[in-house]
């Protein structure tokens, strides 16, 4: 009985009955990818071993229909279906866009695009595109103050700044919106809002791909990088995978082969970069479990901890961190307290008659047993502090979910796994660096044994 219950017809059983994440619901017979497909078609792409899926832990991806080996292409897309600042230039609204001093930035001239197809509907040559993207993004713009207020102080300076970006870009073009009126009917202050320019900005921010175009004489100095592209903007990222995309000179296709290969019916991820959580919630609304490049930021806030007005050094160790930029990318990893952040504790830590040693400390080397000592019990202070404020943030959150709408426990469900994330990570230094307090210890008590 057992076995039958535990052998591999039960698990696929059990897959099926709980959802196996990694099995999507093909969404490929639904009107909007129809439509989609067939309007990609006319524009010369027409792969089939990719088919849109709903996965119940990444949501919408694509599947593979057949299994893709290690090397293969997983998906060409024409240059047609393409969509950058060229699209834009050459379209209706191309020649007053050309006229406006000072040039916009290529970005600015995007989003306006996808903001006037938007609002043109049925009218749009690129309707099919428009419609399967998202209504809303889980960006930090999107994010409410409270939900602001909840994240890692690093991620919250981050969000707050990508508030304003937003937010100054939206008031920079005020004037360059008007200068479009004649192209509708409408008032561009009810189409160009501000809520289209997030959403514009979210979608270029979290769906483009690397493309460098020559500079324009129309638009601003700005780099000039980003395309839209269709049906390959539904691939989902892993860290772990890897794969090689770029547009190809000689097919005029962009194009993405796969590093390791891909099974039949699974999802199809490529790798937006090796970027940690904290970067992924700010740049694409979503946090990776088990994200082997994660880290927990140590602000100059938290180093607090770690000074003693009885240290007469202090100004000038502070002084001295400052100079050689060590204020900034002190992490906590899965394997302890990242480099620079353990150089900054044994400075810290450096006695009175050590302060000479300091050029040891900056190359990486332990100046005496006591000051290891000391560093490793300040790592282990500041880990212990960081834990105790994630502790707290979650206990927050998990009250405000009890009366939060769907939208904001979507936006704190986010900032819960984020928080979680770095939990893990947190405890995982601890128990390192515990073991190795203790080791040092032991290293200790064998010296003064042996001496
Ligand atoms: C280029 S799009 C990928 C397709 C997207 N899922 C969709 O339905 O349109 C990038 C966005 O997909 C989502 N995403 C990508 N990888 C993800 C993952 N591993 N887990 C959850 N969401 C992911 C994020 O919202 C991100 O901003």
């Amino acid at each position: 009985v057992m076995r039958k219950r535990f052998g591999r017809a039960g698990r696929k059983r059990r897959r099926k009955h709980f959802g196996d994440p990694a099995q999507g619901v093909n969404l490929s017979g639904e009107s909007q990818y129809v439509e989609l497909r067939r309007w990609l078609k006319l524009r010369g792409f027409s792969s089939t071993c990719l088919i849109p899926a709903h996965f119940s832990d990444t949501g919408r991806g694509l599947m593979t229909s057949e299994t893709i080996e290690a090397g293969d292409l997983i998906i060409s897309l024409p240059e047609k279906c393409l969509l950058s600042t060229s699209t834009v230039l050459r379209s209706h609204m191309g020649e007053l866009i050309k006229r406006w001093k000072p040039p916009v930035s290529p970005l600015l001239a995007l989003c306006t695009f996808l903001i006037s197809e938007r609002h043109s509907g049925t009218r749009s040559l690129w309707k099919p595109y428009i419609d399967v993207l998202p209504k809303t993004y889980t960006c930090p713009v999107y994010f409410s103050e409270d939900t602001v207020n909840l994240l890692p102080a690093a991620l919250r300076k981050k969000a707050l700044k990508q508030r304003e970006t937003v937010q100054e870009l939206y008031e920079s073009a005020v004037s360059f919106f008007k200068s479009l009126q004649p192209l509708f009917s409408q008032s561009v202050e009810n189409i160009f809002t501000q809520d289209a320019l997030c959403w514009a900005w979210c979608s270029v921010n979290t769906r483009t791909v690397y493309m460098k175009h020559p500079q324009s004489d129309f638009l601003s100095m700005e780099p000039d990088v980003y395309a839209l592209a269709p049906y390959l903007d539904l691939l989902n990222h892993c860290p772990d995978v890897q794969v090689e995309a770029a547009f190809s000179e000689q097919s005029r296709c962009y194009e993405i082969r796969s590093g390791s290969g891909c099974r039949r019916r699974e999802q199809a991820f490529i790798c937006y970069g090796p970027h940690d959580n904290q970067r992924l919630l700010l740049e694409y609304g979503f946090v990776a479990r088990g994200n082997p490049h994660s880290a927990v930021y140590v602000e100059r806030e938290d180093l607090q901890l770690c000074l003693t007005r009885r240290d007469q050094q202090i100004t000038q160790k502070l002084m001295f961190l400052k100079d050689h930029d060590f204020s900034e990318n002190l992490t906590f990893g899965l394997d302890g307290p990242s480099w620079r952040l353990l150089m900054t504790l044994r400075l810290l830590s450096l006695q009175p008659d050590e302060f000479s040693s300091w050029k040891r400390v900056l190359l990486g080397a332990p100046v005496s047993h006591s000051c290891e000592q000391h560093s490793f019990h300040l790592a282990a202070v500041l880990c212990q502090h960081l834990i105790d404020e994630n502790t707290k943030a979650l206990e927050k959150i998990h009250v405000m979910k009890g009366r939060a709408s769907a939208s904001l426990r979507h936006q704190l469900d986010l900032v819960e796994s984020l928080r979680n994330e770095e939990q893990r990570i947190l405890h995982c230094s601890l128990d390192m660096l515990k073991r190795d307090e203790t080791m040092t210890f032991v290293e200790d008590s064998l010296c003064s044994a042996f001496s």
